[in-house]
């Protein structure tokens, strides 16, 4: 008995000695991330690669107007107004050659993916002019191989090799959001067929789709589907798909296995639509419509990356839907990476110019330091204590406001409400909508509490707190920037009705699909059997370049600037749509966020990228928490009739 006492305290003393153990190597590696991120940390401003295409196949390639590049300068050919030839020199964090692999591309991006799942918001975003190489470095050429896909499949495939390797340590929860901003509408690409075709044309959806993913797999096959959408939204032009800001949004939520401590990352990865000159293109009509949307949103970009260089208190965010998705990214607190791309070509020598300006501009723009999204399990409790009390506070608020609330129905009482007269009846307003939303959302998120956790309970972004945020609060102005997501259908217009109809069918090769996916036939057969390859070019874009080779023969540097710099408009009329409920398919085939059929008339806070801070309900929903100049909108959920299949 006395042995068996013996060896049962030897046994305890050992299991305490590796639980010591333990403790001390989670507490190794939490500093050795944190290390690692100060290093990252430490090269401070917006970081710019700069990366030049090879020549087109068929193009004379004899006459480049890059003369030489190495790791981090490059220099252009200039040929100056009095025939003299000329230099310019640009310096960048790494300039990749024309023969540059994609592998290598991404290896100077990979630190990038760790910080995302150290807690670290993350932006990588693809600048330049049409056909310069955005696409090819984001997702790749239009026929995949293991070898040639772009930064977004190798940095999602990273981030589950990390959270694999980590798992023993850190539990990861990863979702994706795929978005378009098309002529300044909103759209989400995650959107599965059978809803497309339940939907009318043109129809609101109240978010974007946030979907679950567990692996590399699930994740291209959200890819597949969102470029799929991208393409048969499309009207006849694939120039339409290079026409529209696409943003591939992936937000990390990691929970520490022994300290409960939880990280939450957010990486954008942005596919910029190209630059063109609309006066010496020939778009006409809607190609022009679309081109003139670029351009203004590339101009108000290069608005605020002068705002932000200059250090100027007023950064003008808000002038393009673009400019709100990046602000975060642009002046805040994230880890930003600009992939900028030239054409060697000498005809598209006065784009290259500005590009190269616009670049060596953005690379001067100082960010805050980046801060990791991290709570212990302590701080996450007493923050859940704070928003049940905050909760209940309301609640009463919310009883007494009832009162309220029905007395201003009467109309008098509204046209009061409205004119912002009475701050006190507006509040108890609000309690009223958190209290309804709270209540009857309980039901339908419950299941997807942690997610929604991720989407509202924690900043995306860093906290509000460097200077073009600030300038942005002081406003006042409500941030719903995504205030109108639409579904990706063309009004009345689908591929077949248009003569230059195109797919941007950039697809994974079978074999990627056999690696990573061994039944996406039956997740998107139709994509699966899909591989053919159009080309994206458009006779369009060719008419662009046509008209753009003046502009080489110019070389006047001033008019270059203007491409990028100087055509600000401040007359945007911001669209204020009522959005529509929308269900949410997990690519599980579960449904994220899924309206109630009773639901009717429920208000709830839309907000995509960045959502505001929030507060937990009594229920244990979260709900956005109201502060100055971030106001939410609320927006009434419709119910919508069902459709018969
Ligand atoms: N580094 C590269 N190596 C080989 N081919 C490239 C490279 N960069 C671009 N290309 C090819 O050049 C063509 C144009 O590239 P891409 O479509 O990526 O341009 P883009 O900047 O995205 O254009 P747009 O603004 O119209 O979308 C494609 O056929 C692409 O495969």
């Amino acid at each position: 008995m006395q042995m068996l006492q013996i060896s049962y305290q030897e046994e305890v003393k050992h299991l305490h000695g590796l639980a010591h153990v333990a403790s001390k190597y989670q507490k190794v590696l939490e500093e050795n991330c944190k290390l690692y991120n100060q290093v990252q940390d430490l090269r401070g401003n917006i970081r710019v690669y700069c990366r030049v295409r090879p020549f087109m196949p068929g193009k004379p390639n004899h006459l480049s107007t890059v003369e030489d590049l190495d790791e981090r300068t490059i220099t252009i050919l200039t040929p100056s107004k009095y025939g003299k030839e000329g230099r310019k020199s640009f310096t960048f964090n790494k300039v990749f050659g024309p023969s540059a692999s994609q592998e290598e591309v991404f290896a100077d991006t990979q630190p990038l993916i760790r910080s995302v799942l150290d807690g670290y918001n993350v932006c990588i975003f693809a600048y330049g002019q049409t056909g310069s190489g955005k696409t090819h470095t984001m997702t790749g050429p239009p026929e995949l191989t293991k070898e040639s896909v772009g930064v977004n499949f190798r940095a999602l495939s990273d981030l589950f090799l990390i959270s694999e390797q980590r798992k023993d340590t850190i539990a990861y929860d990863v979702s994706v959001q795929m978005i378009e901003i098309y002529n300044e509408q909103v759209r989400d690409l995650l959107v599965m067929d059978e809803i497309r075709n339940n939907s009318q044309n043109g129809v609101n959806v109240p978010d974007a789709n946030l979907v679950h993913v567990t692996s590399t797999s699930d994740v291209i096959n959200l890819m597949n589907l969102g470029q799929k959408n991208r393409a048969v939204g499309s009207t006849a032009m694939n120039i339409r798909s290079s026409r529209s800001h696409s943003c591939l949004t992936v937000h990390v939520q990691g929970r520490y296995v022994t300290s409960g401590t939880v990280v939450r990352g957010c990486m954008h990865l942005v596919d910029l639509a190209g630059s063109e000159r609309v006066d010496k293109s020939e778009a006409v009509g809607d190609r022009l419509k679309e081109a003139q949307h670029i351009n203004k949103s590339l101009s108000a970009l290069g608005d605020v990356i002068s705002s932000l260089a200059q250090k100027q208190s007023h950064v003008p965010y808000r002038n393009s839907k673009l400019t709100q998705l990046l602000q975060d990214s642009l002046g805040g607190q994230a880890k930003t990476l600009m992939f900028v791309h030239i054409s060697p070509e000498p005809d598209t020598l006065g784009e290259t110019i500005s590009t190269l300006k616009f670049a060596e501009r953005v690379s001067t723009v100082e960010l805050g330091t980046a801060r990791a999204n991290k709570e212990s399990a302590g701080v996450k409790e007493l923050k859940q204590q704070i928003a049940s009390l905050k909760a209940a506070l309301a609640r009463k608020e919310g009883e007494s406001g009832n009162h309220q609330y029905s007395i201003s129905s009467s109309p008098e009482r509204v046209r009061i409400n409205s004119s912002g007269s009475s701050p006190s009846r507006s509040w108890h307003g609000d309690a009223i909508k958190s209290e309804v939303r709270s209540n009857s959302s309980s039901l339908s998120r419950r299941q997807s509490l942690e997610l929604q956790d991720m989407l509202i309970n924690s900043p995306h972004w860093p906290p509000v707190g460097s200077p073009g945020l600030m300038d942005d609060e002081k406003e006042g102005v409500p941030d719903d920037w995504i205030d109108k997501i639409m579904l990706n259908k063309q009004d009345g217009i689908s591929m077949d009705n248009h003569p230059g109809k195109c797919e941007d069918n950039r697809q994974l090769p079978e074999m990627f699909f056999q690696k990573y996916v061994p039944d996406a036939s039956k997740l998107f057969p139709e994509q699966h059997l899909n591989k053919v390859s159009i080309d994206r070019r458009h006779s369009l874009e060719n008419d662009m370049i046509r008209g753009r080779y003046e502009t080489a023969a110019t070389d006047d540097s001033d008019e270059l600037d203007a491409a990028t710099s100087d055509s600000s408009e401040h007359d945007y009329q911001w669209q204020h749509n009522v959005p529509r409920a929308s269900s949410i398919p997990n690519i599980r085939g579960s449904k994220i966020r899924r309206p109630s059929p009773k639901q009717t008339k429920i208000p709830e806070i839309r907000s995509l990228i960045p959502p505001p801070p929030s507060k937990r309900l009594s229920n244990g929903i979260t709900s956005p928490m109201h502060k100055p100049g971030r106001q939410p909108v609320f927006v009434e959920r419709k119910q919508k009739p069902a459709h018969g299949k």
